[in-house]
């Protein structure tokens, strides 16, 4: 019997990536004196504030903060950055600000923005910096979740020959691009970096749209058979002014 073709796609990086969600500690925030609060939601905004600031410089990166819905967190902070040593600052920059004492950790994710090359490089250079260095968009919402290739003994992903790899991923790229208007998909990769083999990053102007998606794409191959999920966090575009309403109730 031939030797099966054990061949890993090609793929090329781009922006590293920090998704890093909190839960706020409502008791022990509510009991802080308002002026104490105020002081602190200040200093919040303006950490905020300079992590956005980046968007102005070509490849600086991007940062967005989000509202989240469920108990699983009630707020998040994608940062997207061309070196991953600015993501350990960003990250101790948030655990720096006062108001860390009252965010507790709930969920947090590291990955790399990630173009595997099934149908090889895009011939148009810009379009390839585009979905490498993109800007976080701005879209209402938001859809996070990790997942892997199954590695079973019937389904094992890894074990399949590259050209039936290829041929689920035009199918899947078909499905997905059903949906090209309504969602914005960043797919990072984090083998090697974090518990799950991929981060899927959603953005959309409604949830609604992340339902559709998921749901037909259950039924493809490559997810039907190949794909097993963690867990799924929503989270909704938060300006100061939101940011503010959340915390301090106006
Ligand atoms: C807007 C929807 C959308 C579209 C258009 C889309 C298209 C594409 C294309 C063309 C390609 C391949 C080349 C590349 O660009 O990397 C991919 C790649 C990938 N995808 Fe995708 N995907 C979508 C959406 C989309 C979703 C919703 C998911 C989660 C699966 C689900 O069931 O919940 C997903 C996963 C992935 C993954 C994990 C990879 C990497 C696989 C690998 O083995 O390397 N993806 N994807």
């Amino acid at each position: 019997m031939a030797a099966p073709e054990v061949e890993a796609p090609e793929t090329i990086e781009g922006y590293w990536v920090l998704h890093d969600f909190r839960r706020i500690d409502w008791p022990r925030w509510r009991s802080l004196p308002e002026a104490a609060r105020s002081r602190l939601l200040e200093e919040l905004l303006g950490f905020l504030g300079e992590c956005a600031s980046v968007e102005g410089v070509e490849r600086g990166g991007s940062s967005r903060a989000y509202r989240v819905i469920t108990q699983k967190a009630d707020l998040a902070v994608i940062h997207f950055r061309p070196d991953p040593a600015q993501l350990f600052d960003l990250q101790a920059g948030l655990w720096r600000c006062g108001i860390a004492d009252f965010l507790l950790p709930a969920y947090s994710y590291f990955s790399v923005i990630e173009l595997s090359l099934y149908r090889g490089p895009s011939s148009r250079p810009e379009v390839m910096e585009r979905r490498l260095y993109p800007r976080i968009p701005d879209r209402r919402y938001m859809c996070f979740y990790p997942m892997n290739k199954r590695r079973g003994e019937r389904y094992n992903w890894y074990d399949l020959p590259a050209s039936e790899r290829r041929e689920m991923m035009k199918g899947h790229g078909r499905v997905g691009h059903k949906y090209a208007e309504q969602v914005t998909q960043i797919i990072t990769g984090s083998q090697g970096l974090d518990d799950w083999e991929w981060g899927v990053t959603l953005f959309a102007d409604h949830p609604i749209h992340f339902k559709k998606l998921v749901y037909e794409m259950r039924f493809d191959p490559a997810s039907s058979r190949y794909a097993e999920f963690g867990p799924f966090y929503i989270g909704m575009t938060a300006s100061p002014q939101d940011i503010t309403a959340l915390l301090l109730g106006s």
